[in-house]
């Protein structure tokens, strides 16, 4: 082990209920709102082909100029209650909302910067709104924070010189007085979703951001903090140099899912995931594959099965208004999540072999088990192993419990239950009870029907 002082500074999940609170919430909605979605991926009729939220990164525009969108900021459609209804219908348990992002154009009026919302023709704050809506519908909120602001003067990639040491020290001391503000402003937020933090201006400083975090942590005791925040003193990033995760959970999986449980490492983890390939804020083509909802069903059952938690991004638009593409798509996860929920909320990995059928969750603090199905074996039977000495009380659909499902133990600890479907267009679960002690063949009804 290396000796480390700015490396993680706890193993494992954490133990406490604000931790299991997120641990539970299975789904969750990511916004991504700001200046860019103006433009939204265009300007002057040429596309731009990266992601919208990344336009002024466009050599087509000039800085100035996307920065005079400020001007412009004037959402007369904005409406934080209707964006908490929508997340709210959806199933989400959880937002995370940009206050800041790399553009450096911030949502709530701070009293760091004038590049914010009070020096647009909106003039409101748009976090405290959204903030109170978004409690008010039950939904806890995050804050996403970009470290990285294109707008701040003393802003560096790295650090190369006497001058760019001097600006840099203004910019950490800004960054600090801002993530006290929302913290301050912003009391009810449960965590702080940090991006912007790769360029080795900031990878160098892990004994201020080391400090800055702890502070933060005893400004507001509970308060969830992932793995992008800060690297070790030796510049290791998300698992510091002892291969141990620094944070309260692991924040990698940014358009990706883990594959197995191995992948996982025994942390707590979230998933965010674009509709589009790589689309966060609004962009008016939405070009390639848009995900379906159930493509967004699948990800959200992988992800709690692999003891997770899967975050869908929406991008609103310029006008405050979500697209209909998105609210469709709230709908129809929300029309699957009324009938399922039960599968997903409060779940956790199950501790079974992955089948082909699809996904199993466990119920966290109990022995009931879910089946997430998404591919129908074509003989109605779907395969179930065990571990040794467990039994399986009866198997049902979750939908309709007063089916008793036939289960034909083929051999030791190895089951088939039988459901014929035929008729299912949308993914569905099947729920059984493990006991521990086994007593084979009696711990299941006999084929009725
Ligand atoms: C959550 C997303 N993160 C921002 C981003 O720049 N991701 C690209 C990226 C991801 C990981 C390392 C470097 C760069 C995107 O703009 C979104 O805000």
């Amino acid at each position: 082990k290396i000796n480390l002082v700015h490396g993680a500074h706890r193993d494992g999940k954490r133990p406490d209920e604000a931790m299991k609170k997120w641990r539970g919430y299975g789904l969750g909605q990511f916004i991504h709102w700001g200046l860019y979605a103006i433009p939204g991926g265009e300007w002057n009729g040429k596309t731009y082909n990266g992601a919208a939220e990344w336009i002024r990164s466009w050599d087509g525009i000039p800085k100035s100029t996307y920065d005079s969108l400020i001007y412009k900021f004037n959402p007369v459609n904005f409406d934080a209650k209707a964006w908490a209804a929508t997340a709210k219908q959806m199933g989400a348990k959880y937002v995370t909302i940009t206050t800041k992002h790399h553009d450096g154009f911030c949502l709530w009026p701070s009293k760091y910067t004038d590049y914010t919302v009070a020096n647009s023709p909106w003039k409101k704050d748009i976090i405290k709104p959204l903030v109170d809506a978004y409690d008010a519908a039950g939904i806890d909120v995050i804050l996403y924070f970009s470290v990285m602001d294109w707008n701040h003067p003393g802003w560096r990639y790295d650090i190369k010189t006497e001058a760019d040491s001097i600006a840099f020290e203004g910019f950490k001391q800004f960054t600090r007085n801002q993530l006290i503000e929302l913290l301050t402003l912003y009391p009810t937020a449960k965590g702080l979703w940090f991006d912007g933090t790769w360029d080795k201006s900031w990878v160098k400083q892990a004994a201020f951001a080391d400090e800055l975090e702890q502070e933060l942590r005893k400004l507001r005791p509970g308060i969830i903090i992932g793995s992008r925040f800060r690297a070790d003193e030796y510049g290791k990033r998300h698992f510091d140099s002892n291969g141990v995760l620094i944070g309260d959970y692991e924040q990698g999986w940014e358009r990706k899912l883990p594959e197995k449980i191995a992948d996982v490492h025994g942390n707590d983890w979230d998933c965010v995931m674009t509709v589009p390939e790589n689309q966060w804020g609004y962009n008016k083509a939405w070009k390639g594959h848009i995900k379906t909802a159930f493509e967004l069903i699948e990800m959200t059952a992988k992800s709690v099965s692999l003891g997770g938690n899967f975050v869908m991004n929406f991008g609103p638009q310029g006008d405050g208004a979500i697209r209909k593409e998105e609210l469709q798509l709230a709908k129809e996860i929300g029309d699957w999540m009324k009938v399922n929920s039960e599968a997903i909320y409060n779940c956790e990995y199950a501790v079974l072999d992955k089948q082909d059928w699809g996904y199993f969750t466990k119920k966290t603090g109990s022995n009931k088990i879910y089946m997430l199905v998404f591919n129908t074996p074509i003989n109605g039977k779907y395969r179930v192993k065990l571990p040794a000495k467990m039994g399986i009380s009866m198997a049902a659909p979750l939908s309709n419990p007063g089916v008793k499902l036939k289960i034909e133990e083929i051999k030791a600890n190895e089951y088939f239950i039988e459901f014929n479907n035929p008729s299912a267009k949308q993914p569905f679960v099947i729920t059984f009870e493990t006991d521990t002690d086994k007593k084979s063949n009696q711990n299941y009804e006999k084929a009725k029907t």
